[in-house]
């Protein structure tokens, strides 16, 4: 059977943020800003740098703004340096350090809306609007990103129609690109293809982005289906870290060091340099003093001390 699969991909490393976002020790900003610098060390182009939501809510996040003093020195002009923004307050913050862009993130279940953002989803749309607006208007790029997309952790299965019309609202306010996120990481190959499909009503596969969870050790499938489907752009977590504050025992997102192992051995080009990718995730992994979640990087340490 053939698929005609991308030539590149784009590795968004989610870990700064998603990664972080669950850890229950605080994580200094130095080490975050050292995680960021061995990212870009290793070619990651795209990354997610942190959120501006309250610190009440996730506390983990709170040196936002610290972070950002500290990259700004060393900030690379050729990476794309992303910044989760819920609302006004938060993008009024965030633009104080001009990030490339702002990820507004919606929900296709209404229930992990209210956990999450404490809105409903048509509510959190007319919250985004007018972020997405000045956003756009000061050229720095919005990504809409749907959580629960086959999934959610208190209503089960979601129907893609209801993806679809996340997707049609997101871009009528202006959102370039679309992340399709399995947050507890339910999904299999098929069920990711249909919400996939159901955002294809609204939005071009050059829009979309994969983001998986690994919590039942699908991601890498569900990565595969979607690059199947032509989708060219991935949010990984290097070393597998994190997980989401409002999705209990939601593990983390896909490693990257395991998608851009399959990726290459697949012909199909990321930019990143695994072996640098490793020392990353292996870094971040010792400091959080946890195993690494990688097969990947597991694997190639292991060769390195036999
Ligand atoms: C959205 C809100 C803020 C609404 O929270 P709220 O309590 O409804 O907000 P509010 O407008 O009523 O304000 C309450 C207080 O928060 C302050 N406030 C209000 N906004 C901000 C802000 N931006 N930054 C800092 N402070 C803020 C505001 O100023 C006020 O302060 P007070 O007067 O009490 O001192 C809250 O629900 C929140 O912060 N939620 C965070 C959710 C979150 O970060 N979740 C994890 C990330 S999403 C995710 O992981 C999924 C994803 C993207 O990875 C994809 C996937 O896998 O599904």
């Amino acid at each position: 059977m053939s698929h005609s699969y991308p030539s590149h991909v784009t590795i968004v490393d989610v870990s700064p943020r998603d990664g972080l976002q669950n850890e229950s020790m605080t994580v200094p900003t130095e080490v975050k800003q050292t995680l960021i610098n061995d990212l870009i060390a290793a070619g990651v182009k795209k990354l997610e740098a942190t959120s501006f939501v309250s610190p009440k809510w996730v506390p983990q996040m709170g040196d936002n703004s610290a972070l950002l003093d500290a990259l700004a020195p060393t900030r690379q002009t050729d990476v794309c340096y992303s910044v989760l923004v819920p609302n006004m307050r938060g993008f009024e913050n965030a633009i104080l350090h001009r990030p490339d862009e702002i990820v507004i993130f919606g929900s296709a279940s209404e229930t992990f809306s209210q956990k999450n953002i404490n809105c409903s989803i048509d509510e959190s749309i007319e919250r985004f609007a007018p972020v997405a607006a000045v956003a756009k208007a000061q050229g720095i790029k919005v990504r809409g990103v749907i959580s629960c997309t086959v999934g959610c952790p208190y209503e089960g299965e979601i129907d893609p129609s209801q993806v679809a019309y996340v997707t049609k609202r997101l871009i009528e306010i202006g959102s370039e690109q679309i992340g399709i996120a399995d947050t507890i990481g339910v999904g299999t190959p098929l069920k990711v293809q249909r919400a996939l499909q159901a955002a294809l009503e609204y939005a071009d596969i050059s829009m979309l982005s994969g983001h998986f969870h690994d919590t039942y050790g699908q991601a890498l499938s569900n990565t595969l289906a979607a690059l199947q489907m032509g989708v060219s752009e991935f949010d990984t977590s290097v070393a597998g870290l994190g997980g989401c504050p409002y999705a209990k025992g939601a593990t983390g997102n896909v490693a990257t060091e395991d998608v851009v192992y399959m990726l290459h051995g697949m012909g199909i080009s990321t930019g990143i340099d695994l072996d640098k990718l490793v020392v990353a995730g292996e870094r971040i992994s010792e400091f959080l003093k946890r195993p690494n979640g990688s097969n990947v990087a597991r694997a190639i340490i292991n060769k390195r001390r036999s």
